[in-house]
């Protein structure tokens, strides 16, 4: 994607160095855009736990290439333990996003038969340079199918412009490239749709206000910032035509966790009859849980919500508090919808509705396939 006009993926290896990966460093944007270098897996392990790299497709490509690094750094004599013990660590770095372990079983997976350290090493890169690719590619897919969605829509409204709101940034940033939810919107942009974005802030990381205003800014795409509350009246005014949304986990019968606060924004959705979609590259699904409820909700530190950071005007950047210090906070970092509030789901093959029939038949090869257990 775009950044100041330079093409960027979110991670990359580093073209001065065969033992590093670059990263872009999300938690100092918009206001800086600073990149950073992996050497080893605990490096990985750092960028996904402390949110240097977030968003369920980076994740991924972040802990395969930390699956390369492991075998880099490992001792050659007991490299098959040494990336046993650093698939541990980097699955433990987050629980939501599914690509995580997916993966980490992917690069294993590929290594599992070799023995030579040599050979283990050039095949876990090239496996970790395979799922950044193909998570890039898929995501490209995803704008084209749902592109169509946004036409629709668009024709229904006499070619007046396409209302679309999104939560959290399921974008260029939350994968190697396009994003999952915004891909149809650059799709449907190229193709010379007028369109409008409504960003929730997404409290308490502010993904929307930091990253999509941010992404959508460097793209021209038309977009106003609203508080994570306001959607339900917007809704409510006609002010939305559609809801696109990322997914963290995607169980095979069509439950979506994704960031908190998207189950309200899809009952709001429900109660205002207006399509809400779920756009997801195949590795986000679970095939392993048959229930949203079953999955794993990342708890986060409170002082996310206590406190608050930015730059002040002279160019600081400052945390402050905005409760006594006495206030205790709970931070869920995600919540269910249900598939019954979901229109379809946008994947790399195409649009589907939020069944476990529907999702097993344009995925009879990833559904039925042991490999693709992702836990
Ligand atoms: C589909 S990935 C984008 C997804 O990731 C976000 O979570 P986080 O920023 O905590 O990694 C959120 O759920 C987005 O929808």
């Amino acid at each position: 994607m775009n950044v100041n006009g330079t093409h960027y993926r979110t991670i990359w290896p580093d073209p001065d160095n065969q033992q590093s990966i670059k990263i872009i460093d999300q938690r100092y944007l918009p206001h800086q855009f600073v990149t950073r270098t992996l050497s080893s897996p605990d490096d990985a392990f750092r960028a996904i736990n402390q949110m240097l790299v977030r968003g369920a497709g980076l994740i991924g490509a972040t802990a395969g290439y930390g699956m390369y690094l492991a075998a880099l750094t490992a001792d050659p004599k007991r490299i098959h333990e040494d990336l046993q013990a650093a698939a541990e660590l980097l699955i433990s770095a987050r629980p939501t996003a599914v690509n995580l372990a997916w993966a980490v079983h992917r690069v294993l997976t590929a290594v599992s038969s070799l023995a030579s350290a040599t050979e283990i090493r050039s095949t876990a890169r090239f496996a970790a340079e395979e799922i950044a690719d193909e998570d890039a590619r898929y995501c490209r897919q995803i704008g084209q199918h749902g592109k169509e969605v946004i036409d629709t829509i668009w024709h229904r409204k006499g070619k007046q412009c396409v209302n679309i709101l999104t939560h959290c940034n399921a974008g260029w940033l939350a994968f190697v490239d396009y994003g999952s939810a915004t891909a149809p919107i650059y799709a449907a942009r190229d193709d010379g749709i007028n369109l409008h974005v409504w960003v929730d802030e997404t409290r308490p990381w502010n993904q929307g206000a930091r990253l999509t205003c941010w992404e959508l800014e460097q793209e021209g795409i038309a977009h106003t910032l609203i508080t994570d509350n306001a959607g339900g009246h917007l809704m409510q005014c006609g002010e939305v035509d559609l809801i696109l949304v990322g997914s963290d986990r995607t169980t095979h019968t069509g439950d979506v966790a994704n960031k908190i606060g998207t189950y309200l924004k899809a009952l709001a959705a429900r109660d205002n009859d207006i399509p809400f979609y779920v756009a997801l590259p195949s590795s986000t699904f679970d095939w392993t849980l048959d229930k949203g409820t079953e999955i794993s909700i990342e708890q986060r530190s409170g002082e996310e919500i206590t406190q608050i950071s930015g730059l002040t005007e002279d160019g600081r950047r400052e945390t402050i508090s905005i409760t006594s210090a006495s206030t205790r906070a709970k931070n869920y970092g995600f919540d269910i919808t249900p598939a019954r509030l979901v229109t379809g789901l946008i994947t790399e093959r195409g649009v589907v509705p939020a069944e476990r029939s529907a999702i097993h038949a344009l995925f009879p090869d990833l559904c039925s396939s042991p490999g693709h257990s992702n836990r």
